[in-house]
């Protein structure tokens, strides 16, 4: 059996647009129900999430017959949850609050093999398709995308260090923590967050490492896209399972 290759990861090297949607709901039902829905990519989250590895599992199996790439937020840049999600299949992370190159280097490290890397090694994993995968282990990287978030004054200073840092293939900024970390917290959309994002996504595209972001707000993704993101996600499962049911509600309130 072949390495399964990584198309999203593809796409962004080739700087082609992949519009995504973020799934803070667990489980493979609610999974499969929108990856049919068109999005490039889902992002199955276990930060601010219940989701754990046997969610995230049952997520990657549900959607392995449709066309679209999933991407995994491990809850912190941790080696053993990092190990854990690849040994599953994930081939693309989304490594949350990365502060510095320090952090970036170990946050590759931790998808790579030694000599390179400290990832741990079983060749009886679902990532291997349990001994099918021929050289797994000497070509699993090539086929790994890690992307890392920064989100905070302090690694929006050392972004470029970020960004130079060899195995990083995108930086995410994320609007939430980002505002908290400048003052503004619950306000992503402050004019001084805007404008950090904004200014954080040009440096991003001018160390020529692929930017992204997550909005719900459809301007500000087309603002962000016009600046040169190219995995945008634009909106949140459980935002429009609660807003989309609120409103259907509202229609048969009285007053
Ligand atoms: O800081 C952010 O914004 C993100 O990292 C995304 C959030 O964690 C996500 O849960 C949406 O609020």
């Amino acid at each position: 059996m072949n390495l399964p290759e990584n198309r999203f990861k593809r796409a962004l090297r080739e700087g082609r647009q992949q519009i995504g949607l973020w799934c803070s709901l667990p489980g493979s039902y609610a999974a499969e129900c929108v990856a049919g829905s068109g999005y490039d990519w889902l992002l199955f989250d276990t930060e601010h999430s219940p989701g754990d590895p046997l969610t995230v599992l049952a997520q990657l199996q549900a959607v392995a017959p449709y066309d679209v790439a999933p991407v995994v937020r491990p809850a912190s840049n941790d080696t053993v949850l990092i190990k854990r999600f690849l040994d599953l299949g994930a081939q693309t992370l989304l490594i949350p609050y990365v502060q510095d190159a320090h952090e970036a280097q170990a946050a590759v490290a931790a998808t790579r093999y030694p000599p390179e890397g400290v990832r741990g090694v079983s060749g009886l994993t679902r990532a291997t398709r349990f001994g099918r995968v021929a050289a797994y282990a000497k070509r699993a990287s090539e086929e790994i995308c890690v992307l890392v978030q920064v989100e905070t004054r302090e690694a929006l200073d050392r972004l470029e260090e970020i960004a130079a840092v060899e195995g990083v293939d995108g930086i995410f900024v994320g609007p939430a923590d980002l505002a908290a970390s400048l003052g503004h917290v619950g306000e992503p959309g402050h004019p001084e967050v805007v404008s950090a994002v904004e200014d954080a996504v040009r440096r991003i595209r001018a160390s020529g490492k692929p930017a992204g972001i997550l909005t719900p707000d459809p301007d500000f993704a087309r603002r962000c896209i016009a600046l040169g993101t190219t995995f945008t996600a634009v909106a949140i499962d459980v935002g429009v399972l609660a807003r989309g049911t609120e409103a259907v509600m509202r229609q048969f309130t009285a007053g």
